[in-house]
């Protein structure tokens, strides 16, 4: 057996975020991929170079786009003998790719590869309804052209209805809002802290753009510099004006647009390699992929968890797993899918119960200090392309424990949680 190895992010990039249909209305998920696919290729000198792998994805993809890894890739200066790949797990999507890639940097399969992540909110796949794709297979296998007519003559203007995606739950058919909306009513999450939740995520990105802390990990795209989503502007007197945006019958509905992400579109890639790949070029890594959990929940059956509530699962299994506590980090990187769905998962944490009769834990996790949770922004300011999200976090957690290690002189150490559709969720740690 050969040892396993350390697994070193050196850096990330990414496009800055767009809100859906404003700057990146006409750019595909291939044309920003390969945008910050180049963007780590430039920061890094890797042009002409044969990486070990490109691991990518998209939650919305066209069926057109068979391998958007391989074509950004091929468009990226890499070398066209690089393998590439895409993979989908909703919002993990790439957190998920760098593990994979991880991994096998870990095993020694692998010296460097890139993993990232793209969606585009603007481009969504419209695919034709499912009685008209029958018609249209059909027609493309008659033999005659009256046998063709006569198919044709079975074309009714209903099955002109184009089928449009949309995020909801293929077993629920509730969105992810109306999810998260149940999830804070169990949880007695109040509109208050969900607002002061999204008000921070604001916040923190925008004081992270004063300080420089974006400047080397984005590269301009589309006439863009900044994320487009975030506002300085915003604040809780204009928060809690803002209405119900899932639960509109109710009465009772607490999630809205300010504190829900926005449908965006972008892309981000982080640089993943062994030490001694990124000795001999000279490159110290900025942090280390320590370890990483996945978990998944039953949101549908008798007894139905919160479809968000995986990384609850996930991260004490990673904590026990590494001889950690909840309370053993100096960051904490939570994906706000809903300022709500992080506020669960938090209660979660502390509750003495569910630990206990949900987590199977003889004492509750506790409580983490807030002021380092999302200290540069969160998925609600920043906004959040669904693949991309999770190279977004694992660039600026990564950049971050740098920063702290050339403040303090010591090492640092992050948790990164991510809930994501289907009931799923993935956590890793990162040092350095
Ligand atoms: C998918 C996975 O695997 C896991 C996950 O991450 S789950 C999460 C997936 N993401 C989602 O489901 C996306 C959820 N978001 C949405 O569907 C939509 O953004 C939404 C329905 C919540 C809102 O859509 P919308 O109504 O079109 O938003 P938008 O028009 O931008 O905003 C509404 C108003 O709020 C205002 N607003 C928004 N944020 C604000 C803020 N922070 N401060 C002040 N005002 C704000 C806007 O200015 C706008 O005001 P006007 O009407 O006066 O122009």
């Amino acid at each position: 057996m050969k040892p396993v190895r350390r697994i070193g992010i050196l850096g990330g990039a990414r496009i800055p975020f767009a809100r859906q249909n404003t700057q990146y209305v006409d750019a595909s998920n291939i044309d920003m991929l390969t945008a910050a696919l180049k963007g780590v290729v430039d920061r890094f000198g890797l042009n002409g170079e044969r990486l070990g792998e490109v691991a990518a994805g998209a939650v919305l993809k066209h069926s057109r786009d068979a391998n958007i890894s391989r074509e950004a890739a091929l468009s990226s200066g890499l070398s066209p003998q690089t393998p590439a790949y895409d993979v989908q797990q909703a919002c993990a999507t790439s957190l998920q790719t760098a593990v994979l890639v991880g991994s096998k940097i870990a095993l020694g399969q692998i010296e460097v590869g890139i993993a990232g992540g793209v969606d585009s909110a603007s481009d969504a796949p419209i695919a034709v309804n499912e009685k008209l794709r029958k018609l249209i297979l059909a027609l493309n296998r008659g033999k005659t052209t009256s046998e063709r007519v006569r198919m044709l003559m079975q074309l009714r203007p209903s099955m002109l209805k184009p089928s449009i995606p949309n995020v909801n739950e293929r077993r629920t058919g509730l969105s992810m809002g109306e999810h998260c909306e149940q999830m804070v009513k169990q949880w007695k999450i109040s509109r208050e802290a969900q607002d002061a939740l999204a008000l921070a995520s604001h916040r923190n990105g925008v004081r992270a753009y004063e300080q420089g802390f974006y400047d080397d990990l984005l590269v301009p795209f589309g006439g863009l510099k900044r994320d487009n989503n975030l506002r300085a502007d915003t604040s809780m007197e204009k928060l809690v004006k803002l209405k119900p945006a899932f639960d509109l019958t109710s009465g009772h509905g607490t999630l809205t647009a300010g504190n829900s992400t926005p449908l965006t579109d972008g892309a981000a890639a982080v640089l993943l390699a062994s030490e001694a790949w990124a000795a001999d070029r000279g490159h110290s890594p900025q942090a280390w992929l320590v370890d990483a959990e996945s978990a998944a929940v039953d949101f549908f059956g008798p007894k139905p968890e919160g479809l968000l509530m995986a990384p609850a699962y996930a991260v004490p299994r990673l904590l026990a797993r590494n001889g950690l506590t909840l309370q053993d980090f100096d960051f904490y990187e939570i994906h706000e899918a809903f300022a709500g769905q992080v506020l669960c998962t938090l209660a979660a944490w502390e509750s003495a119960d569910y630990c206990r009769n949900a987590l199977g834990l003889g004492a509750p996790l506790g409580t983490i200090d807030r002021t380092r949770m999302n200290v540069n922004g969160g998925s609600v300011g920043l906004g959040h392309p669904f693949g991309a999200t999770g190279a977004r976090i694992l660039a600026s957690a990564a950049k971050q424990l740098s920063l702290h290690r050339a403040k303090t002189g010591t090492s640092g150490r992050t948790l990164i949680s991510m809930c994501a559709a289907g009931g799923l969720g993935v956590t890793a740690i990162l040092e350095g």
